[in-house]
């Protein structure tokens, strides 16, 4: 659990504080994770270029060159601006004592290095880059090389994700003491590259409690015995498909039979199909507003479900029930409008996931999707709060966010995952999940990491994110589900 901990911003700023006083060089600890880092990967006489600004990120890189100078790589420093802190300038002096001279700008024809080391800033960055510091890291992304940023590529909130006009965009990340969100989703997705992270052996008494966790949930809670039969594993009652928009709902009930739901009804308001030749195993039927419901145990509303009045009729019937529910796509943009049936929601004695993508997301908060990627935790921790939901905000890093639990950061997917269906194979995905008795932040979470495995899986054996249909997707959940066991 430790290693996938994620700690708030000030909570991470108390543990330095507390170390500081305990005398606990953390510093010297990060700069030995870094030279480690290297020397793992470079040979001894590789060129690196560390670059260090004036803080202890700075410091971080400073006493890594030493070490690095020590170990025999060909070290250049680059320095653009004064070292204010003490420690960063304490490290400087023990470089200028190894006779390591800092560079305050590079010439224009520098020679790539093989390794560029990002100390530029880290946590500290506190208000917009200048356009001095935005040339030179214009400068730096430039070389043609590796790039390993330290605790964080520099120019990027790890927190929000938010990245200033000039950002290192890294090939390697390795971040200190914990993981940070904000280098998993919006632009950090992009900057961090693969993230690494390096504990530096902080004492166990001196840790914070996580606000939340990188997503490990497991499948255990789907293992069966073998006296059982289909309708041990739950029945799933799902509507949509309206017209023009079949294919989602069929789409949502296939992936959740591959997640091993029972028995699922898919009632569709466009009505014209009452079988799905290629998985005959489906329930179809039309979605008159009038007719009872299947028994079931779990409903499902949203794939390609339309706006029209038998729409939101279906809304309000199954915001009514008292059956744990997933509301996914033209569900949330209905309920966006309606603030009666948001009062509903909120009062709902079963539990309820909502799957918004940041589009939807910001209809459901009355913002932008800009203000949504902004801060992408405080919009699922508001809309939690407001609906005292489960909130799966889609996008890369996607967030599993339920009141009184710490938060979960879904770090498998990619752009495999951003095609046409995808949406509704996670919809069909949650809620065979919660049919088979998982919890409601359990099964989201299970669903977001399955169907981001395939992504990364197909990716990985087709050499690129193109061509994952959603169709394609769901037996490839079912093989990770079968694994995570
Ligand atoms: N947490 C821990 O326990 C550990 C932390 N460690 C390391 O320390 C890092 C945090 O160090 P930090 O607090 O010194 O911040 P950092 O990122 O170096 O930046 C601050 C400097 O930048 C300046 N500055 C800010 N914005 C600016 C701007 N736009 N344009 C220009 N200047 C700007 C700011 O100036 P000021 O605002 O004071 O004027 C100050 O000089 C952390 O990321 C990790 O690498 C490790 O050693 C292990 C233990
Ligand atoms: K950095």
């Amino acid at each position: 659990m430790r290693e996938n901990a994620l700690w708030s911003l000030p909570a991470l700023r108390r543990l330095e504080t507390e170390a500081e006083l305990q005398g606990l060089d953390l510093m010297q600890r990060a700069a030995r994770a870094t030279a480690d880092w290297v020397r793992q990967r470079l040979h001894s006489d590789a060129r690196i270029l560390v670059a260090a600004g004036p803080g202890n990120n700075g410091g971080d890189a400073l006493y890594a060159a030493l070490l690095l100078m020590q170990a025999g790589y060909s070290v250049d420093i680059l320095l653009p601006q004064a070292a204010t802190s003490r420690q960063s300038q304490a490290a400087l002096q023990a470089i200028r004592q190894a006779g390591g001279i800092p560079l305050q700008q590079l010439a224009s024809d520098y020679p790539t290095p093989e390794l560029l080391i990002d100390g530029l800033f880290g946590i500290g960055l506190s208000r917009p880059l200048s356009a001095d510091w935005a040339a030179v890291m214009t400068q730096l992304n430039a070389l043609d090389c590796l790039k390993l940023a330290l605790d964080c590529p520099s120019g990027l909130d790890p927190y929000t994700g938010q990245a200033q006009q000039a950002c290192i965009r890294a090939s390697h990340t390795l971040t200190f003491l914990c993981h940070k969100p904000g280098l998993y989703y919006a632009a950090g997705a992009d900057h961090a590259g693969q993230i690494e992270l390096a504990g530096l052996d902080c004492p166990q008494a001196l840790l914070p409690p996580a606000e939340g966790y990188l997503n490990r949930q497991d499948a255990s809670p789907l293992q069966r015995r073998r006296d059982s039969h289909k309708g041990s594993h739950g029945t799933l009652c799902l509507i949509g498909g309206n017209r023009g928009m079949l294919g989602a709902a069929l789409l949502a009930g296939r992936a959740a039979l591959a997640a091993g739901a029972g028995k699922v009804h898919v009632l569709t308001l466009d009505g014209s199909l009452t079988v799905d030749p290629l998985c005959p195993e489906l329930m179809l039927q039309y979605a008159d507003p009038a007719m009872p419901l299947p028994a079931a145990d779990v409903l499902a509303l949203g794939p390609g479900l339309g706006q029209d009045k038998p729409a939101r009729q279906w809304l309000k019937r199954v915001l009514a029930s008292t059956l744990p529910l997933v509301l996914d796509a033209d569900a949330l943009n209905l309920l966006a409008s309606n603030a009666d049936l948001q009062h509903t929601l909120a009062r709902r004695p079963a539990s309820t996931i909502l799957t918004p993508h940041p589009a939807e997301a910001a209809r459901l908060l009355a913002c932008s999707s800009a203000d949504v990627q902004g801060d992408r935790l405080s919009a699922a921790r508001q809309l939690a709060e407001r609906f005292q939901c489960t909130v799966l905000l889609k996008g890369a890093g996607s967030l599993i966010v339920t009141v009184g639990q710490p938060y979960l950061l879904n770090t498998s997917g990619g752009p495999a995952l951003a095609a046409a269906g995808q949406g509704d194979v996670l919809t069909g995905l949650i809620a065979a999940l919660l049919a088979q008795g998982m919890e409601a932040h359990a099964a989201s979470s299970l669903a977001a990491r399955v169907h981001g495995l395939a992504g990364d899986e197909y990716q990985q054996q087709a050499g690129g994110p193109i061509g994952l249909t959603a169709s394609a997707t769901s037996q490839r959940c079912s093989a990770w589900l079968n694994r995570l066991l």
